[in-house]
Formats: structure tokens, sequence, C-alpha cells
């Protein structure tokens, strides 16, 4: 098909998913299969490492995909962000200037890149507008990675600006669903209570220790919206200025403990261990822009708990 095809009215492209077996990866593999998208191309890390640039270089020389999804990332909670702070910015600067830069110079049509909301100051304006970007400081706890994430934004304007290149970005807020990553320590807090409050039913545990305050609030979206969102955006969206991808709903950690603990029947006591840092007080997104777009979150987060934990029943080794 010749330069004048959109993304939806081709569904024999080449879209290259980078990241395919992790969250995002995989609910966006499902979502672009589910309309009937027939030549997704992915890559294992252990077949093609994203850091390698000579790597990436000759497999975007070989297979010239025509779109390309990136999320594939180093990724992981409060605490693994905050001990590997080389890695998440190393890593992540290293995957995302490889991937965009090949994608433009491989002719790809069209690109986005996946950030987070945790690109914005830890004392943003809530709800949390697009232009709240460097207005003020970072959350300690993860800026490495905000940093990384900040400069992927920025790499896809100036390849906009200078070369014309359709690169986008989305920045979606705390994610969960189907194939999330369970690790104990070092996963995002809604799989990680998930998994212990399963273990600690199975056991006939009496309590369950929760990190920080409770007091902290988040803002959840379900993996699948985010996947919708994504493809949406590569169909109906080509601006210069990243956009946010949020449900607009938001718990504190505590009522999502006491949601997950009801969604695994649990029945026991909770402890908190304020020894472990709370992270940004607040991060409830401003996802207007994308609402004007035409786009909005289906899943409630209890839904979207009653399908993660009977995913993570059938499919995570108990
Ligand atoms: N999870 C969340 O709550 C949020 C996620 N995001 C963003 O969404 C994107 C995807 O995150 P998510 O799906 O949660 O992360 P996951 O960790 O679940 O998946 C990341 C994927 O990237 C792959 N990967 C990592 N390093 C490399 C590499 N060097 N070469 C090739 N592949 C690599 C991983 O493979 P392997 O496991 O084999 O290393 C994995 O398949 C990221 O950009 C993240 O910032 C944004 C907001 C919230
Ligand atoms: C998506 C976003 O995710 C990260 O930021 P975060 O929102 O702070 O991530 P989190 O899910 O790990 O924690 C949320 C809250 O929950 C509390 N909490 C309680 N108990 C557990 C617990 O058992 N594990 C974890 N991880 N947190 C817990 C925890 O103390 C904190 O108050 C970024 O680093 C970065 O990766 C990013 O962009």
């Amino acid at each position: 098909m010749g330069e004048t095809d959109s993304f939806f009215s081709n569904k024999s492209a080449k879209i290259f998913v980078a990241g395919h077996r992790g969250l995002v990866g995989s609910a966006i593999v499902r979502k672009l299969q589910s309309l009937d998208f027939t030549n997704i191309l992915v890559r294992t890390h252990a077949d093609l490492d994203l850091t390698r640039q000579s790597d990436v270089e000759s497999f975007f020389a070989a297979e010239k995909p025509r779109y390309v999804v990136l999320a594939a990332a180093k990724v992981g909670g409060i605490h693994a962000n905050n001990t590997y702070p080389a890695d998440f910015i190393s890593i992540n600067l290293q995957i995302q200037t490889n991937v965009i830069d090949s994608s433009y110079r491989h002719g790809v049509k069209k690109i986005i890149f996946l950030g987070s909301s945790c690109i914005y100051p830890k004392f943003a304006p809530q709800p949390i507008p697009e232009n709240a970007l460097l207005s003020a400081p970072l959350e300690p706890t993860n800026e490495w990675y905000a940093v990384a994430k900040i400069a992927g934004i920025k790499m896809c304007q100036a390849y906009r600006i200078q070369h014309g290149f359709d690169a986008i970005s989305a920045m979606p807020t705390n994610l969960y669903g189907p194939n999330d990553n369970f690790h104990p320590e070092n996963s995002h807090v809604l799989p990680a209570l998930m998994r212990r409050f399963h273990k600690a039913k199975v056991e006939g545990a009496k309590e369950v220790v929760v990190w920080g305050t409770g007091s902290p609030l988040r803002e959840f979206l379900h993996v699948d919206d985010l996947a919708d969102a994504v493809v949406f955006l590569m169909g109906n969206y080509s601006g210069l200025d990243h956009v946010n991808v949020g449900s607009g709903k938001e718990v504190t950690i505590k009522e999502l403990a006491e949601l997950v603990m009801e969604v695994v029947g649990f029945e026991g006591e909770l402890v908190w261990d304020t020894s472990k840092p709370d992270g940004t007080p607040r991060k409830l997104m401003d996802s207007s822009k994308l609402a004007s777009l035409g786009w909005s979150a289906k899943i409630s987060l209890r839904d979207g708990l009653v399908d993660t934990y009977k995913w993570y029943l059938e499919n995570v080794k108990q």
C-alpha cells in the first residue's frame, strides 16, 4: 500500500511491538490481533537485545517495519526504581534511543513511545495536565527512570521537528493486568499485594505487611484499556505533545489493599511497614486531552482486579 494508507486501513502493514512478552506489549498484541492486524513482528529479549545499537540497526534494516509500538523498557515498582537507579536510567535511554533512531532511519511511518506518569513533578497540580512536565523537581524514588522517559518524549519531539518523523508519546498511569510482574520486591504495588494476599490466604496467615503509610493516592488503569488507547492514538493522533492515558479514578493505597484483599479472599489484618517509602503523595493524571480526541477507559478497578486474579490463578506458578 502507498504512502496514503492510514493505520487502521492497512491491516497487513508490518507492526513491530517491542516488549511483546511484558504487561503492556502482550496486551497490545492481543488488541491488534482482535482488530485483525495480520503482520505483527516480535522479538524476545534473548533474540534481540534492544540496548545493542548495531543489532537494532540490523534488525530494522532487515525487517523494515511500517509501524512501531515501543513497549520494551526496564520497569519496576518503587523499591526497584530506588535500588537500581543506574539500570533504570541507562537501559531505558539505550532502548528508546536505539529504537526511535532506527525507526526514523529505516522508514517507519509512525512510532509510539510509552512513558509514565512519573515524568511529572512530585508536587504537580492535580489532576496533572500534560504541560506540568519539567515545571518542578521530580519524585526522588524514580527520578532516574523519569529522566530517561522525559528524554524519550523530547527525542520524539525533536525528530518530528527536525525530520518530520511521526513519533508520538503516551504517558500511562499505573497499570495492571495479565502478564504483570508479580515479583515480591521489584514489582508494582498491585501485583505485589495480589501475590502476598494470595500466599497469606493459602498459608492461613493472620496478617499481611503493606509498605508505607497507606495514604498515597494512585490512579490505576487496566492494561487492556491502555492497549485500546495506544491503538487509538496510532490511528488518531499525530501531535508534538505527549498524551496522558489514565482512568480518572484514584484510590489510596489503603483502599487498594482492602479491595485486593477482598477480591483474593484474605480475611486477616493489614500491617503497615512505614520504614518503606510512600513515594509521590498523589498522581492523578488529567486525561481530558485524550477524552477530547474521543477515548476513555472502560474497565473498573474491581472488574479489572477480578480478571487479573483469575489470570494469576491460571498462569502464575503458586
Ligand atoms: N507497568 C506499569 O504500571 C506502567 C508501565 N509503563 C510503561 O509501559 C511500558 C511497558 O511496561 P510493562 O509492560 O509494564 O513492562 P514489563 O517489564 O512487563 O515488560 C517490558 C518488556 O520489555 C522487554 N525488555 C526489557 N529490556 C529489554 C531489552 N534490553 N531488549 C529487549 N527487550 C527488553 C522485557 O523483556 P524481559 O522481561 O525478557 O527483560 C519485557 O518483555 C514501559 O515503557 C513502561 O515505562 C508506563 C506506566 C505504568
Ligand atoms: C508506575 C510507576 O510506578 C512506580 O511508582 P509508584 O506509583 O510509587 O509505584 P509502586 O506501585 O511501586 O508503589 C505505589 C505505592 O504503593 C505502596 N506499596 C505498598 N505495598 C507495596 C508493595 O508491596 N510493593 C510496592 N511496589 N509498593 C507498595 C508504595 O510504598 C507506594 O506508596 C515508579 O517507580 C515507576 O515505575 C512508575 O512509573
